[in-house]
Protein backbone atom coordinates (compact mmCIF):
# COMPACT_ATOMS: atom_id res chain seq x y z
CA UNK A 1 0.00 0.00 0.00
CA UNK A 2 1.30 3.35 -1.00
CA UNK A 3 1.00 6.15 1.22
CA UNK A 4 1.03 9.82 1.05
CA UNK A 5 3.80 11.17 3.34
CA UNK A 6 2.84 13.51 5.52
CA UNK A 7 5.22 16.15 7.01
CA UNK A 8 3.28 18.35 9.86
CA UNK A 9 5.23 21.04 11.70
CA UNK A 10 3.99 21.32 15.55
CA UNK A 11 4.35 25.14 16.73
CA UNK A 12 4.07 24.88 19.99
CA UNK A 13 3.16 27.98 22.29
CA UNK A 14 5.32 30.17 20.07
CA UNK A 15 4.20 32.23 17.11
CA UNK A 16 2.73 35.94 16.70
CA UNK A 17 0.70 37.02 13.73
CA UNK A 18 4.32 38.61 12.97
CA UNK A 19 5.23 35.16 11.93
CA UNK A 20 2.27 34.27 9.48
CA UNK A 21 4.73 35.35 6.68
CA UNK A 22 6.29 32.24 7.17
CA UNK A 23 3.37 30.60 5.83
CA UNK A 24 4.05 32.82 2.75
CA UNK A 25 8.01 31.99 2.51
CA UNK A 26 6.84 27.91 3.15
CA UNK A 27 4.35 28.13 0.17
CA UNK A 28 6.75 30.12 -2.30
CA UNK A 29 9.50 27.75 -1.39
CA UNK A 30 7.39 24.47 -1.81
CA UNK A 31 4.98 24.78 -4.50
CA UNK A 32 4.46 21.59 -5.29
CA UNK A 33 4.99 19.15 -2.90
CA UNK A 34 5.35 15.29 -3.22
CA UNK A 35 3.87 15.09 0.16
CA UNK A 36 1.13 16.13 2.55
CA UNK A 37 1.96 19.42 4.49
CA UNK A 38 0.56 20.73 7.43
CA UNK A 39 0.87 23.60 10.08
CA UNK A 40 -0.76 23.30 13.58
CA UNK A 41 -0.16 26.91 15.06
CA UNK A 42 -1.42 27.83 18.50
CA UNK A 43 -5.21 28.55 18.73
CA UNK A 44 -5.07 32.40 18.16
CA UNK A 45 -3.38 32.02 14.98
CA UNK A 46 -5.80 29.01 13.02
CA UNK A 47 -7.89 31.32 11.74
CA UNK A 48 -5.76 34.13 10.18
CA UNK A 49 -3.49 31.15 9.41
CA UNK A 50 -6.18 29.37 7.41
CA UNK A 51 -7.17 32.36 5.61
CA UNK A 52 -3.27 33.21 4.41
CA UNK A 53 -3.32 29.38 3.52
CA UNK A 54 -6.21 28.98 1.79
CA UNK A 55 -5.73 27.73 -1.63
CA UNK A 56 -2.08 26.53 -0.85
CA UNK A 57 -0.82 23.43 -0.23
CA UNK A 58 -0.18 24.00 3.63
CA UNK A 59 -2.99 22.84 5.33
CA UNK A 60 -3.86 23.98 9.26
CA UNK A 61 -4.48 21.85 12.23
CA UNK A 62 -4.79 22.47 16.08
CA UNK A 63 -2.84 21.09 18.91
CA UNK A 64 -5.68 19.80 21.09
CA UNK A 65 -9.32 19.88 21.77
CA UNK A 66 -12.07 19.72 24.19
CA UNK A 67 -13.80 16.66 24.04
CA UNK A 68 -17.17 18.40 24.27
CA UNK A 69 -18.84 20.36 21.37
CA UNK A 70 -19.42 23.55 23.57
CA UNK A 71 -20.24 24.38 26.98
CA UNK A 72 -19.03 25.78 30.76
CA UNK A 73 -15.36 25.10 29.83
CA UNK A 74 -13.66 28.22 30.41
CA UNK A 75 -10.17 28.89 28.17
CA UNK A 76 -10.85 25.28 26.28
CA UNK A 77 -11.46 25.29 22.23
CA UNK A 78 -13.82 22.67 20.74
CA UNK A 79 -13.05 20.33 18.02
CA UNK A 80 -16.25 21.79 16.31
CA UNK A 81 -14.15 25.53 16.57
CA UNK A 82 -10.97 24.32 15.28
CA UNK A 83 -13.00 23.27 12.57
CA UNK A 84 -15.04 26.63 12.29
CA UNK A 85 -11.80 28.59 12.32
CA UNK A 86 -10.37 26.70 9.39
CA UNK A 87 -8.65 23.54 10.93
CA UNK A 88 -8.42 19.95 9.17
CA UNK A 89 -6.33 18.11 11.74
CA UNK A 90 -5.74 18.29 15.07
CA UNK A 91 -2.80 16.81 17.22
CA UNK A 92 -3.97 14.99 20.71
CA UNK A 93 -2.24 13.43 23.57
CA UNK A 94 1.15 15.09 22.76
CA UNK A 95 3.20 14.10 25.66
CA UNK A 96 3.72 17.69 26.97
CA UNK A 97 -0.05 17.48 27.36
CA UNK A 98 -0.20 14.35 29.17
CA UNK A 99 2.14 15.46 31.37
CA UNK A 100 1.34 18.98 32.03
CA UNK A 101 -1.96 18.56 32.01
CA UNK A 102 -2.72 14.92 32.86
CA UNK A 103 -4.09 13.85 30.24
CA UNK A 104 -4.89 9.97 30.33
CA UNK A 105 -5.08 7.86 27.22
CA UNK A 106 -8.87 7.53 28.24
CA UNK A 107 -8.77 11.56 27.97
CA UNK A 108 -7.46 11.24 24.49
CA UNK A 109 -9.90 8.53 23.22
CA UNK A 110 -12.62 11.27 23.97
CA UNK A 111 -11.10 13.50 21.98
CA UNK A 112 -10.43 11.54 19.40
CA UNK A 113 -14.09 10.73 19.15
CA UNK A 114 -14.57 14.90 19.39
CA UNK A 115 -12.70 15.34 16.68
CA UNK A 116 -13.88 13.08 14.48
CA UNK A 117 -17.63 14.33 14.76
CA UNK A 118 -16.31 17.62 13.63
CA UNK A 119 -14.41 16.42 10.71
CA UNK A 120 -11.17 16.83 11.67
CA UNK A 121 -8.43 14.29 11.21
CA UNK A 122 -6.70 13.41 14.59
CA UNK A 123 -2.87 12.97 14.53
CA UNK A 124 -3.18 10.88 18.29
CA UNK A 125 0.48 10.96 19.94
CA UNK A 126 1.85 8.22 21.50
CA UNK A 127 5.77 7.73 23.20
CA UNK A 128 8.06 6.20 26.18
CA UNK A 129 9.92 8.02 28.00
CA UNK A 130 13.58 7.41 28.60
CA UNK A 131 13.28 5.64 31.92
CA UNK A 132 10.64 3.42 30.11
CA UNK A 133 13.02 2.77 27.69
CA UNK A 134 15.63 2.01 29.84
CA UNK A 135 13.93 -0.60 31.69
CA UNK A 136 13.02 -2.44 28.20
CA UNK A 137 9.36 -1.22 28.18
CA UNK A 138 9.14 0.94 25.41
CA UNK A 139 7.10 -1.31 22.75
CA UNK A 140 4.87 -2.04 25.72
CA UNK A 141 4.29 1.22 26.93
CA UNK A 142 3.28 2.75 23.19
CA UNK A 143 1.38 -0.35 22.01
CA UNK A 144 -0.69 0.34 25.88
CA UNK A 145 -1.26 3.92 24.67
CA UNK A 146 -2.57 3.24 21.48
CA UNK A 147 -4.89 0.76 22.77
CA UNK A 148 -6.10 3.16 25.59
CA UNK A 149 -6.08 6.37 22.95
CA UNK A 150 -7.55 5.52 19.75
CA UNK A 151 -11.38 4.61 19.84
CA UNK A 152 -13.40 2.00 17.81
CA UNK A 153 -13.77 3.29 14.09
CA UNK A 154 -10.23 4.16 13.24
CA UNK A 155 -9.55 4.74 9.61
CA UNK A 156 -6.84 5.65 7.36
CA UNK A 157 -8.66 8.57 6.32
CA UNK A 158 -9.83 9.88 10.06
CA UNK A 159 -6.66 8.98 11.98
CA UNK A 160 -2.71 9.46 12.27
CA UNK A 161 -0.26 8.28 14.58
CA UNK A 162 2.28 9.78 16.00
CA UNK A 163 5.54 8.39 17.49
CA UNK A 164 7.15 10.35 19.58
CA UNK A 165 9.78 9.35 22.28
CA UNK A 166 9.27 11.69 25.02
CA UNK A 167 13.35 11.82 25.20
CA UNK A 168 13.94 12.75 21.88
CA UNK A 169 11.62 15.79 21.55
CA UNK A 170 13.72 18.97 21.71
CA UNK A 171 16.48 17.27 22.91
CA UNK A 172 18.72 17.01 19.71
CA UNK A 173 18.64 13.04 20.37
CA UNK A 174 16.87 10.87 18.02
CA UNK A 175 16.27 7.10 18.48
CA UNK A 176 18.62 4.89 15.93
CA UNK A 177 16.96 3.93 13.12
CA UNK A 178 16.19 0.27 13.72
CA UNK A 179 14.90 1.09 17.31
CA UNK A 180 12.26 3.48 15.26
CA UNK A 181 11.75 0.91 12.89
CA UNK A 182 11.03 -1.49 15.15
CA UNK A 183 8.62 0.66 16.59
CA UNK A 184 6.78 1.74 13.67
CA UNK A 185 6.47 -1.94 12.57
CA UNK A 186 4.96 -2.96 16.29
CA UNK A 187 2.18 -0.18 15.69
CA UNK A 188 1.24 -0.92 12.29
CA UNK A 189 1.12 -4.63 13.82
CA UNK A 190 -1.03 -3.42 16.74
CA UNK A 191 -3.31 -1.31 14.44
CA UNK A 192 -3.77 -4.79 12.12
CA UNK A 193 -5.09 -7.03 15.32
CA UNK A 194 -7.31 -4.33 15.71
CA UNK A 195 -8.49 -2.57 12.82
CA UNK A 196 -7.58 -4.33 10.12
CA UNK A 197 -6.80 -3.91 6.43
CA UNK A 198 -7.53 0.22 7.47
CA UNK A 199 -4.05 -0.10 9.09
CA UNK A 200 -2.38 -0.86 6.03
CA UNK A 201 -3.22 2.84 4.81
CA UNK A 202 -2.92 4.60 8.10
CA UNK A 203 -0.19 7.12 8.49
CA UNK A 204 2.73 6.97 11.39
CA UNK A 205 4.72 9.74 11.40
CA UNK A 206 8.02 10.12 13.82
CA UNK A 207 8.20 13.06 15.84
CA UNK A 208 11.34 14.06 17.75
CA UNK A 209 14.33 16.50 16.66
CA UNK A 210 13.23 15.73 13.28
CA UNK A 211 15.70 18.34 11.44
CA UNK A 212 16.12 18.99 7.70
CA UNK A 213 19.46 17.04 8.09
CA UNK A 214 18.53 13.61 9.51
CA UNK A 215 14.43 13.65 8.11
CA UNK A 216 15.65 11.79 4.67
CA UNK A 217 16.95 9.36 6.43
CA UNK A 218 14.39 8.96 8.67
CA UNK A 219 10.79 8.82 6.33
CA UNK A 220 12.82 6.51 4.04
CA UNK A 221 12.38 4.04 7.36
CA UNK A 222 9.89 1.27 6.68
CA UNK A 223 6.47 2.46 7.95
CA UNK A 224 7.51 5.84 8.69
CA UNK A 225 4.87 8.12 6.72
CA UNK A 226 6.75 11.32 7.73
CA UNK A 227 7.48 13.42 10.15
CA UNK A 228 5.61 15.89 13.40
CA UNK A 229 8.19 18.69 13.89
CA UNK A 230 8.63 20.75 16.29
CA UNK A 231 11.69 23.00 16.44
CA UNK A 232 12.04 23.23 13.18
CA UNK A 233 8.52 24.16 11.87
CA UNK A 234 9.04 26.92 13.32
CA UNK A 235 10.79 28.83 10.41
CA UNK A 236 10.23 28.09 6.12
CA UNK A 237 13.86 27.42 5.38
CA UNK A 238 14.18 24.57 7.81
CA UNK A 239 10.94 23.41 7.35
CA UNK A 240 11.04 23.45 3.55
CA UNK A 241 13.87 21.09 3.49
CA UNK A 242 12.06 18.52 5.50
CA UNK A 243 9.12 18.67 2.96
CA UNK A 244 11.55 18.07 0.45
CA UNK A 245 12.92 14.84 2.40
CA UNK A 246 9.13 13.85 2.43
CA UNK A 247 8.26 14.27 -1.06
O1 LIG B 1 7.16 17.40 20.01
C1 LIG B 1 7.49 17.45 18.84
C2 LIG B 1 6.49 17.64 17.78
O2 LIG B 1 5.19 17.46 18.25
C3 LIG B 1 8.90 17.37 18.43
O3 LIG B 1 9.55 18.53 18.83
P1 LIG B 1 11.04 18.83 18.26
O4 LIG B 1 10.98 18.61 16.77
O5 LIG B 1 11.29 20.27 18.64
O6 LIG B 1 11.94 17.86 18.94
Amino acid sequence: MSRRKLAAGNWKMNGLAAQLAEIDALVNACPAPGCDVLICPPATLIAPMAQRAAGSVVAVGGQDCHARDSGAHTGDVSAAMLRDAGASYVILGHSERRADHGESDADVRAKTEAAWAAGLVAIVCVGETEAQRDAGEALSVVGAQLAGSLPDGATAANTVVAYEPVWAIGTGRTPSNDDIAEMHSHMRARLAERFGAEADGMRLLYGGSVKPGNAREIFGLADVDGGLVGGASLKAADFAGIVEAAG
